[in-house]
């Protein structure tokens, strides 16, 4: 190991992501992420992971209110809402924009049940926000943001045409978004270490659930 390496090893958020590399990498590699990276998602596929996603959406919010009600300091107060603003705002246009591209009806994402893993992270994320732990809050909104960011920076720099796949790469490798990341990790260095075992425990559900998130997606009928 370099010693650049193994100094980066010494962040919170890196023993963190260390201790759950296995899943990490499991979930960063998925097929969803090669396919979304070569446009090939299959049309049923695509549809149920933004119906699932977007409802997702709802929940996250929840769990940012949180963190704006948790947070120790101002300037994170205004760094959560700034991207409560870009969550609600060009996010949300995104899945209406590809629900229209994809066909995706109103009646059909009323009428589509919640998958597991869509129950299993509405549940964590209002655990989360509910317990008014900052640290518990961070370690959610650290792995749905950071395991994003880590997939959409290996994306090639030939997108697929259609916005449906390349806005989802941008939306999650943007100046905004890494600069957002690279605030939640420092939170979570800054505070994690002293409430360890919680940290670990919401860090380690998380991560199980996104990779749970990317399989349902694949249990459609095609
Ligand atoms: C399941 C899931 N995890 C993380 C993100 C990033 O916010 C998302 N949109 N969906």
């Amino acid at each position: 190991m370099t010693d650049a390496a193994s100094s980066t090893a010494q962040r919170f958020t890196e023993q963190l992501r260390q201790a759950n590399l296995t899943q990490w990498e499991q979930a960063v590699g998925h097929r969803f992420v090669q396919e979304l990276f070569t446009g090939t998602v299959p049309d049923a596929v695509m549809k149920q992971y933004l119906i699932q996603d977007h409802r997702f959406l709802d929940s996250f919010l929840t769990l940012l209110g949180g963190a704006i009600a948790t947070a120790d300091t101002f300037e994170a107060r205004l760094r959560f809402g700034r991207f409560a603003g870009m969550v609600s705002g060009d996010e949300n246009t995104y899945f209406l924009r590809a629900f229209e591209a994809l066909g995706v009806t109103e009646a059909q994402r009323q009428q589509t049940p919640d998958a597991t893993s869509t129950k299993g992270f509405s549940a964590i994320m209002r655990e989360a926000a509910a317990s008014r732990d900052y640290t518990a809050i961070l370690a959610v909104l650290n792995v749905a943001e950071w395991l994003y960011q880590d997939w959409a920076t290996r994306a090639p720099a030939q997108l697929p045409e259609s916005f449906v796949y390349t806005e989802w790469v941008t939306l999650h490798d943007n100046p905004f978004f890494n600069e957002f990341v690279a605030f939640l990790r420092s939170e979570l260095d800054r505070v994690g270490p002293g409430n360890a075992a919680l940290a670990h425990d919401f860090f380690q559900r998380a991560i199980g659930l996104e990779l749970a998130f990317f399989d349902q997606a694949y249990q459609v009928a095609a």
